[in-house]
């Protein structure tokens, strides 16, 4: 089945996983009866795509934390659990299930918040392919989706020494709430003043090797003769409360970083000169000799690359601390010394997923919602928009658009906009 002929709906099933409904046998044709019923529990929506069938809802491994995903696949018949990655959703009342593409399908979760009733599983991204190449099983991957742009992580690199945590330092105490750090796992052991889990994870090699086998990092690295990582839980932690991830990670992470779905701003710290990056180094004292020479030897090839690649957007030479820092701040759009927030949706918007009903149409959703404090037969037409989105698991899927809409000012193919965008 094409994914253009894709049905969604909502039914009850009997969640046995040995069997298959009577009704998959038959081949699905047809639309499934939507029913909403606010009341009930544990319904699932049924989400086809090609010869996958995605049966989403009811809670997750009897856990009742998040909603669960089964997938009957109609060429072996057979059911299967899939690794789900990427942070859940909390479950809600219900929710409705709509293929955007054949590459993922948005929820819209009942009686939720604006901030919290668009969310993405993501069955066939590059991200969940990738996943899958590795954990040789079936993949999906959650993401929560976000009105408009929303701030890129920043990804800063240079040789050790440059300067690229004190810099970091002075951002996150300057704008406490606009970022936060993505902290890392490293095998190196703990420095004098270094804390576990504020500074790195601290981590035995083979821990993290299982870790990164399981699919469970967003890049790794072997850096100065340790391991270096970003799992993908620093980055949704950090995103999670809303603050825009700053990743300090060296130019092999940064590629890869790169070549993920994480758009992110990418900037090289170099130092004014090679002899003031050893004077650097040195001066901190957090190093034995042979390290020292270890870190100077691939400073070299590190600022090489940093500097002879594309994969930079900007390269800020690091010789006085303070002016370095304001021309950091000043390509983050920064300087005007104010702490930058991201404030939520109204609260007026509050009851906004109640009761709706969802259709797609090129990307872009009709929500039709109720909207109980005008009457139980009050309805809204909201159009979601989503022909724009980007970015994804791991992380939020951004550039969502959502207004109301006035069905009858020229019919349903000229939908007028009726207020600014809502969501
Ligand atoms: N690829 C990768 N590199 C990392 C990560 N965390 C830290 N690094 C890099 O590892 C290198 C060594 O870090 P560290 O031992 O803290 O020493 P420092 O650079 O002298 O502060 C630096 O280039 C960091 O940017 C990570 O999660 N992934
Ligand atoms: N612009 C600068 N001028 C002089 N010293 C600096 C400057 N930036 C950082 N330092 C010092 O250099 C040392 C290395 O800085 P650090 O932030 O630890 O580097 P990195 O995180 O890149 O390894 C620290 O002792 C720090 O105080």
């Amino acid at each position: 089945m094409e994914a253009s002929h894709v049905e969604a709906g909502i039914l009850e099933l009997d969640f046995s996983m040995g069997e298959v409904p009577e009704i998959f046998q038959n081949g699905l044709q047809g639309i499934f009866p939507v029913g909403l019923d606010s009341e009930s529990r544990g319904y699932q929506t049924v989400t086809i795509l090609g010869e996958k069938i995605f049966v989403i809802g009811g809670s997750d491994e009897g856990s009742n934390l998040s909603i669960g995903i089964r997938i009957f696949d109609k060429s072996t018949r057979k059911w299967d659990v899939p690794t789900v990655l990427g942070t859940k959703p909390t479950p809600s009342k219900g929710h409705s299930a709509v293929i955007l593409n054949k590459e993922r399908i948005l929820i819209i979760k009942r009686d939720s918040s604006p901030d919290d009733c668009v969310w993405f599983i993501e069955v066939d991204t590059p991200f969940v392919r990738e996943q899958k190449k590795i954990l040789k099983t079936e993949v999906v991957a959650w993401s929560k989706g976000v009105k408009g742009e929303g701030p890129k992580p920043i990804v800063i690199s240079g040789p050790s020494g440059v300067g690229k945590g004190t810099l970091i330092s002075k951002l996150m105490k300057e704008f406490p709430s606009t970022f936060g750090f993505s902290v890392s796992h490293t095998t190196r052991a703990p420095r004098e003043k270094e804390e576990d889990g504020v500074h790195y994870h601290f981590t035995e090699r083979s821990m993290m090797e299982t870790a990164i086998r399981e699919g469970k990092f967003l890049e790794f690295a072997s850096v100065h003769g340790n391991l270096y990582g970003t799992s993908i839980e620093a980055v949704e932690v950090v995103t999670e409360a809303g603050k825009r991830c700053i990743l300090d990670i060296d130019v092999q992470g940064a590629r890869l970083v790169r070549a993920s779905s994480l758009e992110a701003i990418f900037i090289f710290i170099c130092p004014p000169s090679f002899e003031e990056l050893e004077k650097r180094l040195r001066a901190r004292g957090t190093e034995t000799e042979e390290q020292v020479q270890k870190r100077l030897r691939n400073a070299k090839a590190e600022i090489e690359q940093g500097k002879s690649s594309d994969l930079f957007d900007h390269i800020l030479i690091n010789d006085d601390l303070e002016a370095c820092y304001e021309k950091l701040k000043k390509l983050l759009g920064l300087d005007g010394f104010m702490e930058v927030t991201y404030p939520s949706s109204p609260k007026t918007m509050e009851l906004l997923p109640i009761d709706h009903l969802v259709s797609e149409m090129d990307q872009k959703v009709l929500i039709q919602c109720g909207i109980p404090e005008l009457g139980k037969t009050s309805k809204s037409l909201f159009i979601l928009d989503a022909s724009a989105i980007k970015g994804g698991a791991p992380g939020r899927t951004r550039g969502l658009n959502m207004y109301a809409i006035d069905p009858f000012a020229d019919g349903l193919n000229g939908l007028k906009q009726l207020q600014n965008p809502v969501y």
